[in-house]
């Protein structure tokens, strides 16, 4: 069934090898119409366009500007010099699509954008959360790599998996150069990407799905930003609560690393204390003896890892406060055989997807873990 927003006439090409989507220039809601506002609703700015002045239809001093409200055809006085309908009007930056580096597909900038340009919307399918949570279960059960929803509001998140435009291609970053804003348009909530800075021509758009990524699965971040999280939204809420993910069968989302084993220790909110050895803000737990040769990093086996942990070895546990510390101490260290070690105890709780792992698990076999070595462990509140 085509709903409105479906693009009927303008089939988009796509570059081969882009999973096929269907292209929409509006939101679709799944089950209810597009608002209509009543005219009592209508925000009516008070400018007035003055041929001296290109700043008076409707720009920075705007009541509606200020308020992130679009102006409403018709009962602006501006009339078609209002500047303020670009959601409406569609007065999106000329971008395309091109092949990245590890990260599937992304965007890029085909003209120079201005600092706090508008760029394009972000346009899906406007399901609730809870929808969403039980779709991101079916993609993650259907092993959909790539996830494309972001939070609209509290309530609301759109999803452009299946219904989406350009913008479903741009990728995250920890330094990003593009920042979503959330509109009123026709009294309906709309997500804009916008230009943080100026982009020339060529660049990649990225933005940071920090807050707002609403993803099943854990996705190892690859923006190579120096201040990079490692996880995709790795500090959002949701990301707390429902990505104790721990994949590692497509390497494009995972190579197996004591990062990835740190990194989940501390969303355990854990922090584990040596008996008798502490380093700076992170602890390295030594049961029994303090100078364990460990394997070196890269000798751990990428993949799933059904090896035992080797008798005799001390535990190692470690949560750091920042997760490059954390990157530089398992490569001092060579602590990678803790991934080791977590794995068969989890396996043991029988999971269908032995990858992914509740916190609640998690948390017992950290305790198990450190009571079995006799280490200290305190519950301490996440410090990422
Ligand atoms: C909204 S899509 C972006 C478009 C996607 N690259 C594609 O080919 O369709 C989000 C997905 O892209 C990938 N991705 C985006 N940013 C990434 C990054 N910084 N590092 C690794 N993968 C990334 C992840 O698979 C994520 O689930």
């Amino acid at each position: 069934m085509m709903h409105s927003g479906e693009d009927k006439s303008n089939v988009v090409q796509l570059p081969e090898g882009v999973t096929p989507f269907i292209h929409i220039t509006q939101n679709v809601f799944l089950r209810r119409k597009h608002k209509k506002l009543k005219e009592d609703d209508i925000a009516i700015c008070q400018c007035k366009y003055d041929t001296s002045d290109p700043e008076s239809a409707c720009v920075e001093r705007c009541l509606n500007v200020l308020t992130n409200t679009e102006c409403t055809r018709g009962y602006c006085q501006c009339g078609d010099t209002c500047e303020n309908q670009i959601f409406q009007k569609r007065e999106y930056a000329k971008t395309k699509l091109f092949r990245t580096n590890g990260r599937g597909w992304g965007l890029l900038a085909d003209e120079n954008i201005k600092a706090g340009q508008f760029i394009i919307e972000y346009c899906g399918e406007v399901i609730s959360s809870e929808a969403a949570k039980k779709r991101s279960h079916v993609y993650e059960a259907h092993e959909v790599k790539d996830t494309y929803m972001i939070s609209l509001d509290t309530n609301y998140v759109i999803d452009s998996t299946r219904k989406g435009n350009f913008a479903r291609f741009l990728n995250h970053s920890c330094r990003p150069n593009c920042e979503t804003r959330k509109w009123t348009v026709l009294g309906e909530t709309r997500l804009g990407i916008f230009a943080m800075k100026d982009i020339s021509v060529g660049m990649e758009l990225t933005i940071n799905y920090y807050f707002e990524w609403y993803a099943g699965a854990t996705v190892r971040c690859l923006c190579g930003a120096a201040n990079c999280c490692i996880f995709l939204g790795a500090k959002s809420q949701r990301f707390k609560e429902y990505n104790h993910v721990w994949k590692d069968r497509n390497d494009r989302k995972f190579s197996s690393s004591a990062y990835d084993t740190i990194i989940w220790l501390s969303y355990c909110r854990y922090k584990v204390e040596p008996s008798n050895r502490s380093h700076k803000n992170y602890n390295i737990g030594s049961g029994s003896s303090s100078t364990t040769k460990m394997k070196s990093p890269n000798a751990f086996p990428s993949g799933r890892s059904h090896g035992a942990y080797p008798n005799g070895r001390s535990n190692l546990l470690v949560v750091s406060k920042s997760s490059k510390e954390a990157r530089e101490e398992v490569t001092k260290y060579e602590l990678n055989s803790v991934f080791e070690e977590t794995r068969p105890t989890i396996e043991e709780h029988g999971r269908d997807n032995q990858d992914i792992v509740p916190t609640n698990v998690a948390e017992k076999w950290i305790k198990a873990n450190c009571s079995k070595y006799n280490t200290h462990c305190t519950l301490i509140y996440n410090s990422k």
